[in-house]
């Protein structure tokens, strides 16, 4: 089901900026895309596993540009950046694989089983991670993007978001889905999510929510009638409307 709460005070915002921009075009009798300089950023958050990629996908398949925190992520520790040779100076050789790239599996050991070294590798590469974010959102042209940001609540991102959409899952089918998919025990799953936040705090932060319990026709339905939705909104405003 997709729940929505009510109009937030970033969105009224937005609107008196669209509402703003709508003039400025009726004025100078422009095409939307010469004058529509801003995208309207939906953030997309969940926790491990609760099918963050799944819907993002599904909005892609729909034409909707994505940017994904997690991609963005490997690519600053590409073979040759800086971020991989500070990996390295710290942990040693071992942290990679044969061909010279990181070892990911490794690293997601350490990193969750103690909460020092999770700390010194966010420090290091959040700030890299939000730099290209903020770069790849100021390129897009579209009315709207889905950015996909596991820790929007964890690093308290919400200033860089106009909306938050939340993928929700029951904590034992989201162990399930993990432990098939990564290859991990139920306690290495459960270690990850304790260094995430809470399903509250998540569900008292978002504006939509869907809820992932059930199969992938459910998920892509329900991404649809989103998408109609923010389409709805931003494409034909009109300020008395509740969104
Ligand atoms: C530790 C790493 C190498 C493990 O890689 P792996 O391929 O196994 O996982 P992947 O990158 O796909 O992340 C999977 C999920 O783990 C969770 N996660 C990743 N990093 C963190 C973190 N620092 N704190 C809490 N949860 C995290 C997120 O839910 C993410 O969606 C990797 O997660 C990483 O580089 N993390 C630090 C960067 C980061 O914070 N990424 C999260 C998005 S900003
Ligand atoms: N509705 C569903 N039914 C069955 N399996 C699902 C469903 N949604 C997602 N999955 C599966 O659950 C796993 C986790 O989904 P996905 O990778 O989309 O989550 P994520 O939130 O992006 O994960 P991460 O936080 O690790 O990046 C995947 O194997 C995916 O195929």
């Amino acid at each position: 089901m997709v729940i929505k709460k009510e109009e937030t005070i970033s969105i009224k915002i937005y609107r008196v900026n669209i509402s703003v921009i709508l003039t400025i075009m009726l004025t100078c009798n422009e095409k939307p895309k010469d004058i529509l300089l801003m995208t309207y950023v939906v953030a997309l958050t969940g926790g491990i596993g609760s099918g963050k990629s799944t819907v993002a996908d599904a909005f892609a398949n729909l034409g909707v540009p994505l940017i994904d925190a997690d991609v963005i992520a490997r690519q600053v520790v590409q073979l040759g950046t800086d971020a991989l040779s500070q990996i390295v100076t710290r942990y040693g050789n071992n942290i990679l694989l044969a061909d010279g790239s990181l070892n990911r599996a490794v690293l997601r050991q350490k990193i969750f089983s103690e909460q020092q070294e999770r700390e010194w590798l966010n420090s290091l590469l959040h700030p890299l991670i939000q730099q290209e974010t903020q770069r790849r959102i100021t390129a897009t042209k579209e009315p709207y993007l889905i950015w996909v940001i596991p820790l929007l609540i964890e690093n308290n991102l919400f200033s860089q978001a106009d909306r938050v959409l939340l993928v929700d899952v029951d904590k034992e089918i989201q162990l399930t889905r993990i432990t098939s998919r990564d290859n991990i025990t139920r306690q290495q799953a459960k270690q990850i999510l304790s260094a995430q936040t809470t399903q509250k705090e998540r569900l008292a932060c978002a504006d939509d929510v869907i809820n992932n319990n059930g199969n992938f026709v459910e998920l892509s339905s329900m991404v649809s009638i989103l998408h109609q939705q923010y389409l709805d909104f931003l494409l034909l405003p009109n300020l008395t409307k509740k969104f």
